[in-house]
């Protein structure tokens, strides 16, 4: 029995995974690696690490699966993180800028100073913010001794992480990216789904070190021969939201999803439209299968999810490992009036101010570690409900139901909160790795394990549904002091 494979490259692990016809993991395996942060606000990834652990993992899994025969692989990566390298030797001269990353904050401020945020915004669909990888660029070019005469001469090459991945399994010979990543590094016109010259220009990137554009959909190279993939067809690349909203099956417009991992991005189907926002929303493609047209998507993405509940665990350690923060938020009725806002990299969607910083308001002498535990998790539910709103605000439509998905799904209590929230029902499919899904349905389709989309639509199936109780009194209460709460973290930096 073939299987299909996902190489699911997150922001804090990486796993591969191994899928059958009907969608079912048949074989998987996981290791997290290391979070670089030299300064505050700063974040970077060893990407050898990151490529030794894609090795292990690729060869623990189809060990656990007694080496079946692999019809296709996918890749899907945490989006905008920047890594350059040289096309000569393979080595990076620097460590991966993580998306979260805002060591470019004065370059933002100074674009944002001098050209205005909306030509960015016009092109790309997105706003001027150290989030993407265009500014991330700037710095290395700037920052990296002799990277810039490097990348002018053509020996220094950009890729996200999908391009370097790509690059690596292909023995260091095809420098490719797909149009979701591409669309996420504001460097890429949403209309040409090229590299738009005027934004390279004015930024002074070379366009050379720049990987082709492809679809998300299509045959890009084999697995190298001395590789832990050999002659296997590398056929899928999608950055990890739009994964997950494809591996949620979300194929017609109106559809969403939300995805809870370290950050929470929520992402709907808008269909072949390119639907501008004037709500704080990005404007982005969500995918493209070979020839087909282009399937764009509106995002509202939340830095900090379940970092939150890393930071209580790592730094506070108030919790030993994620899973107590559920025990603690449930010891207690209520957050006892305390409200968290963890701005930790500036507030994201839809409010992109990155002079924003994190605070816990409204604490009292009965305020307890408990209650803490609790106003983590309605951080994050209370996030996803403003983006939500953004969206219901922008498309004039009220979302009833909601597909959600990742590592903190397994959080009841954080689900019912949401449900609560968002007077919505929340809904977790029956394969809970929508994103590793995703990228393995993309590689899958191109080489016809799986015929049409119609096959993958069988698969999605529910596994559990959260319906909302709060009455509406309580909810408009508490959301007016979560925007209270949000009004303190601003004009701090
Ligand atoms: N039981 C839990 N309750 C709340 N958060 C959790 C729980 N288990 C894991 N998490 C959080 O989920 C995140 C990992 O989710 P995952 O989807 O694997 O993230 P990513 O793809 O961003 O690496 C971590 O930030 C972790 O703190
Ligand atoms: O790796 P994740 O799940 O934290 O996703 C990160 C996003 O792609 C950043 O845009």
């Amino acid at each position: 029995m073939a299987f299909v494979g996902a190489i699911d490259q997150g922001t804090t692990s990486t796993r591969f995974i191994l899928f059958d016809h009907k969608g079912n993991i048949a074989a998987s395996h996981q290791l997290e690696h290391t979070q670089i942060y030299p300064q505050p606000g700063w974040c970077q990834h060893n990407v050898e690490e990151i490529w030794a652990n894609v090795e292990v993992c690729v060869k623990e899994t189809l060990a656990k699966a007694g080496n079946p025969t692999v019809a296709a692989v996918g890749i899907t990566n945490q989006r905008e993180t920047s890594v350059i390298w040289n096309r000569h030797t393979g080595e990076a001269y620097h460590d991966a800028l993580v998306w979260h990353d805002m060591r470019t904050a004065d370059i933002v401020h100074h674009l944002t100073h001098d050209h205005g945020i909306n030509r960015f915004r016009q092109i790309t669909g997105l706003p001027v913010a150290t989030y993407f990888s265009a500014v991330k660029i700037m710095w290395l070019l700037d920052n990296v001794e002799g990277l810039r005469e490097a990348a002018e001469a053509g020996d220094a090459i950009f890729g996200t992480i999908d391009t370097y991945l790509l690059w690596k399994l292909s023995g260091h010979t095809v420098h490719v990216t797909d149009v979701s990543n591409a669309s996420r590094t504001n460097l890429m016109s949403l209309e040409t789904q090229q590299w738009d010259q005027e934004l390279l220009d004015l930024l002074n990137i070379p366009r050379s070190m720049l990987p082709e554009i492809r679809s998300s959909s299509e045959v890009y190279a084999l697995g190298a021969e001395s590789g832990t993939l050999p002659n296997v067809p590398i056929s899928g690349m999608l950055g990890d939201q739009q994964a997950a909203l494809f591996g949620q099956t979300c194929f017609e417009a109106g559809q969403a999803k939300n995805t809870f991992g370290t950050g929470c991005f929520f992402m709907m189907n808008t269909g072949t439209r390119i639907i501008p926002s004037s709500k704080g929303l990005l404007t982005t493609v969500g995918y493209k299968l070979g020839n087909e047209p282009t399937v764009f998507a509106l995002e509202g993405s939340v830095a900090v999810a379940g970092q939150v509940v890393q930071w209580l665990r790592d730094n506070l350690k108030i919790i030993s490992k994620a899973s107590e923060i559920e025990t603690l938020a449930l010891s207690v009725e209520d957050n006892g009036g305390v409200f968290f806002v963890p701005a930790f990299s500036g507030l994201f969607a839809p409010y992109w101010r990155d002079d924003a910083r994190g605070v816990i308001c409204g604490l009292t002498g009965y305020a307890t570690r408990e209650h803490l535990a609790r106003a983590a998790l309605e951080a994050v539910a209370f996030q996803v409900m403003d983006v939500v709103h953004a969206m219901e605000e922008e498309a004039n439509m009220k979302l009833t139901s909601l597909r959600v998905d990742g590592g903190m799904t397994v959080n009841k209590t954080l689900m019912q909160i949401q449900s609560n929230l968002l007077n919505a029902k929340v809904i977790c499919p029956r394969v809970a790795e929508t994103t590793a899904l995703g990228a393995a349905y993309a590689a899958g389709l191109a080489v016809g394990y799986w015929k049409n989309i119609d096959e993958l639509r069988v698969n999605w199936q529910i596994a559990s549904q959260w319906d909302p109780f709060m009455t509406e009194d309580d909810r408009s209460k508490t959301v007016s002091q979560w925007k209270k709460a949000i009004e303190r973290t601003l004009n701090w930096e």
